[in-house]
């Protein structure tokens, strides 16, 4: 019998599993998620945005807008660092794919593991300073950028064998 022909590329299964852990993040507004892949093309880490462990999610605020302190920003931990903090042992020339390109805080993170490409969905915020300093961070560390198209392909689970 031939192999099965539509299973799914690395980078449409990479990204899947960084979007379906987006699915874990409470964020109303952007969820975020990121999955780590070695050399050998195992998953090593994953993550979403979210807030630390033992913060209360109802009790902080998930504000956009208004005082520093009333809104999401100080508090939550980005999805790259949490796929980071989460994985296990060596990321010396991994690569992370990842759904919104990586913030400046993020990209400090990526560059001290030893993650060596980021490929990512979302530009969204590109004219932010935060992503401009990111991209100066990514050039002079010779980190790779692939931005994956959106094919629009849908992948979907059904909770059912
Ligand atoms: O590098 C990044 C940048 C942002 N995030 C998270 C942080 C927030 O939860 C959202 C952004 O919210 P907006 O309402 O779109 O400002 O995305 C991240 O995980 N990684
Ligand atoms: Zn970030």
């Amino acid at each position: 019998m031939p192999k099965r022909p539509d299973y799914i590329s690395w980078d449409e299964y990479f990204m899947g599993v960084a979007l379906l852990s987006a699915m874990r993040s409470k964020d109303p507004s952007t969820q975020v998620g990121a999955c780590i892949v070695s050399p050998e093309k195992r998953i090593v880490g994953v993550g979403y945005n979210g807030f630390p462990s033992g913060c209360n999610d109802d009790d902080l605020p998930w504000e956009r807008e208004g005082a520093f302190l009333e809104t999401k920003y100080p508090f939550v931990c980005h999805a790259e660092l949490n796929a980071i903090l989460n994985s296990s042992g060596n990321l010396k020339g991994s690569s992370l794919y990842v759904a919104l390109f990586p913030c400046n805080e993020c990209a400090k993170a990526i560059i001290q593991a030893g993650i060596v490409e980021i490929v990512y969905l979302s530009d969204k915020y590109a004219d932010t300073d935060a992503v401009k300093a990111s991209k100066r961070m990514f050039g002079q560390a010779q980190v790779r950028l692939r931005q994956i198209t959106p094919s629009g392909k849908r992948l979907v689970i059904e909770l059912k064998v």
